[in-house]
């Protein structure tokens, strides 16, 4: 019969790697159904980890001695049939998980690296060479055993509950399973108690079917091959690197009875093999976000709780804002209103970021309007620059807009490329810059009056007072003047923006308030190369030959904009109000302000930008201080942020496993196989309860058992199937495997 659509008698999914690791109650024994099918789970990840199997448990005890040495004396005496394949040999493998649960004494942990690392490729509880005497004994043994109880109370409890469960995998023992008891061992379990409900109730021995009856479970002495370690009172034993090299690679899993999974039903809380086992804290150390840095706590008004777990506010309503403005959309009344072509070269949903009828800029002379828009191949936005009714009168300019689109540099809006179209019913060059949602001009934020309130305006805010000398120049309403410091900063960001605009041999042209725009507290050149293009003149022979010329007129609208600014007035720099400005300056500012602007001022001698960096002096450190302080605080927050995309990409790849209806017409793709894992342990993470029946909501839970799925760690998880009859035992390497696996079998059906 097609073993897909056989239902095994165990229930378990007949195709599933899962069989391996299970426990029913009616199959008590590990029942490997693909043995050889045991992938390798184990990246290099786990090698690179420098993972070196110290387990901290180093205590020996007497009890923990005499327990060991009982535990190892059964193991002795464990003895399968040679298998078919493997009796060749005088001694044959026989592989047996060993717990010995009830003792709470620590044991001395002879796992070295070599021993855990070949856990990590095995999962071998324990293996254990024995003769071909100890077989037959062994082989009599299990007769006898299984014909008086499969089931042996007497070692139930916490005094010293074993649990000796054969590796399945190991051939020998396997052929021996199947020979002779399969379904006899398996009717007689049915019968009994099984020893999940063991586990799960805490009352039944796991199954000791395969103890030998009458002899002492507990080793008192080790095969040399054989190390053991005592984790929460169950006793494991680990075959070391000599034997792992020397024996066949086998599973198996112990079941620990005295210590039943809590919290119940639906996924038990429980981990088999914990952290202390071994470090698995290593695996995965570097996808913990170990919380916010000291000195960047000490930047936010927050405590160390709320820093640890969300970004500070301010920095979320600022993203958040910016999203909502680049996703805005126009609604019918405006795309009446500025009737918008739906396309304009390789742009579309075009957004107008100003009112339709603008005035025209006196240096541009050209009615122009401004847009975002997202390219059609890439999504990406943009900011286009449209200017109506403008024929090219040469293509020789396009040297210069060669120049402007290599330009690039933080306080400058970089040039992308620049286009002409009739989509909007002219002739229209459009310049397509980057894009900052959320800008304003410089005009807009700080020589904008501020509403009125009732009309009436508080004679006492900011530097002008009423009545003063100077009254009727400054009372603008724009608001109070700017703090000195705004003002070095705005004065870095464009001196470094003019600066690099002037050593590229280019000049900025338009150095005016509304061609500069302010996002957050980032000051940009915004219309580039526009003036360039307008004011270009074909004949001449040399296009840049008044760039000199122009760079000097800069350096004087960057006066003339400082002074704005320290005023907070435009009428500030009429020819007629400087002098009185400047004074103004004097009384308000320091002294260095008033210099730097007096030099702009002076036409008389040459002037340069990089004459401007020994006014700023010390200031300069000031900022980049702030700068940096910045960026602390942000890459902590990315830590943060990277940590949970990761997740979240695991948790998209678990969720299109999970409950998937149909795949390649299989409706039971996703509960079946490899899956039926990923079904539980989503139960194990989401779904667990109280014992009485509470939702267990635990977020570092669901955190920490995600980072050890992507970590794929070799610590072992306990999962239980919905009805609560079976535990499945799987460690995350193995978990991962199945969902890697499980979610390219999607994408290559998807591709
Ligand atoms: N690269 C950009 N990214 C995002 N927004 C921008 C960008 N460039 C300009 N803006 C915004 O577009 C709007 C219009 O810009 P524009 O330069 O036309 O200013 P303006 O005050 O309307 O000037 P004008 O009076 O000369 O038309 C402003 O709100 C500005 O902040």
């Amino acid at each position: 019969m097609d073993p897909i659509f056989f239902s095994p008698p165990n229930g378990i999914p007949s195709e599933s790697k899962l069989a391996t690791y299970m426990v029913t109650p009616q199959s008590p024994e590990f029942i490997p159904t693909r043995i050889s099918s045991s992938p390798n789970f184990y990246p290099p990840y786990h090698m690179n980890n420098g993972l070196n199997g110290v387990n901290g448990l180093t205590t020996t005890t007497a009890a923990a001695a005499a327990a060991a040495a009982a535990a190892a004396a059964a193991v002795a005496t464990v003895a399968a049939p040679a298998s078919s394949t493997s009796s060749s040999s005088s001694s044959s493998t026989v592989a047996a998980a060993v717990a010995v649960s009830g003792s709470s004494s620590k044991v001395s942990n002879g796992g070295s690296s070599a021993s855990i690392l070949s856990m990590q490729k095995t999962n071998i509880v324990a293996t254990v060479n024995i003769t071909q005497q100890q077989q037959q004994q062994q082989q009599q043994q299990k007769q006898q055993q299984h014909q008086s109880s499969l089931v042996n109370d007497s070692v139930v409890g916490s005094s010293a509950p074993i649990a000796i469960i054969p590796n399945p995998a190991a051939a020998p023992f396997v052929s021996s399973m199947s020979a002779q008891t399969p379904l006899k061992a398996r009717a007689a379990m049915m019968r009994q108690d099984s020893p999940t409900a063991a586990l799960i109730g805490g009352e039944k021995s796991p199954p000791h079917g395969m103890t030998p009856h009458g002899a002492s479970p507990i080793p008192t002495t080790l095969p040399a091959s054989v190390h053991q370690e005592n984790v929460g009172g169950t006793i494991y034993f680990y075959p070391t690197a000599n034997a792992q090299n020397s024996q066949p690679v086998v599973n198996s899993v112990v079941v620990d009875a005295a210590h039943p999974a809590h919290p119940a039903h639906h996924g038990v809380v429980s981990a088999v093999a914990p952290l202390s086992a071994v470090p698995s804290q290593l695996l995965y150390a570097g996808h913990v976000y170990p919380g916010p840095a000291s000195n960047v706590i000490a930047m936010q008004p927050k405590t160390q709780l709320e820093s640890a777990f969300f970004m500070p506010d301010e920095m979320r309503s600022d993203i958040l804002g910016r999203n909502e403005i680049s996703n805005l959309i126009m609604d019918a009344a405006e795309a009446a209103q500025h009737a918008l072509p739906l396309e304009v070269d390789n742009y579309h949903a075009l957004y107008p970021l100003e009112p339709p009828a603008q005035p025209m800029h006196t240096k541009l002379t050209l009615p122009a309007s401004t847009y975002r828009a997202t390219h059609n191949s890439t999504g990406f936005k943009y900011c286009l620059r449209r200017l109506h009714g403008f024929r090219l009168q040469s293509t020789k300019c396009m040297a210069l807009v060669e120049m402007w689109k290599k330009l690039q540099h933080t306080n400058v809006v970089q040039l992308r490329e620049l286009f002409t179209t009739k989509a909007f019913g002219d002739n229209s060059l459009v310049l397509v810059y980057d894009y900052y949602p959320g800008s304003q001009t410089l005009l807009a934020k700080y020589f904008t009056p501020a509403p009125e309130t009732n009309g009436y305006t508080d004679p006492f805010q900011g530097e002008a007072r009423p009545f003063s000398h100077k009254s009727n120049m400054q009372r603008t309403n724009n608001g109070p003047l700017l703090p000195e410091s705004t003002i070095w900063s705005i004065i870095m960001q464009l001196t470094a923006g003019l600066r690099a605009i002037h050593q590229a041999g280019l000049a900025c042209k338009i150095l005016d308030p509304t061609k500069i725009i302010v996002t957050g507290k980032r000051v940009r050149f915004s219309s580039c190369c526009i003036s360039d293009i307008t004011q270009f003149d074909p004949n001449a022979a040399n296009p840049l030959a008044l760039v000199n010329m122009h760079q000097q007129d800069d350096l004087t609208a960057l006066g003339r904009l400082v002074l704005a600014l320290a005023c907070r007035c435009l009428q500030s720099v009429q020819r007629d109000n400087v002098q009185s400005s400047i004074d103004m300056v004097t009384r308000n500012y320091s002294t260095d302000l008033r210099n730097f602007i007096v030099y702009l001022f002076t036409t008389n001698n040459r002037r340069s930008v990089t004459d401007l960096m020994p006014m700023i002096g010390a200031r300069f450190y000031t900022q980049l201080d702030a700068l940096q302080a910045q960026v602390d605080m942000q890459e902590d927050e990315l830590a943060k942020e990277m940590e949970n995309g990761r997740l979240y990409r695991i948790l998209v790849k678990l969720n299109s496993i999970n409950e998937r209806p149909d795949f390649n017409l299989d409706c039971t793709w996703s509960e079946t196989g490899d899956r039926y894992m990923l079904k539980l342990f989503r139960d194990f993470l989401f779904h667990s309860v109280t014992e009485d029946g509470r939702p267990w909501l635990d977020h570092a839970h669901i955190v920490q058992c995600l980072n050890k799925l992507d970590a794929g760690s070799i610590e072992r998880v306990q999962l239980m199937s919905r009805d609560e009859q079976s535990v499945l035992i799987v460690s995350y390497a193995e978990l991962k495997n199945c969902l890697e696996n499980a979610f390219s079998e999607l994408m290559s059906a998807a591709n």
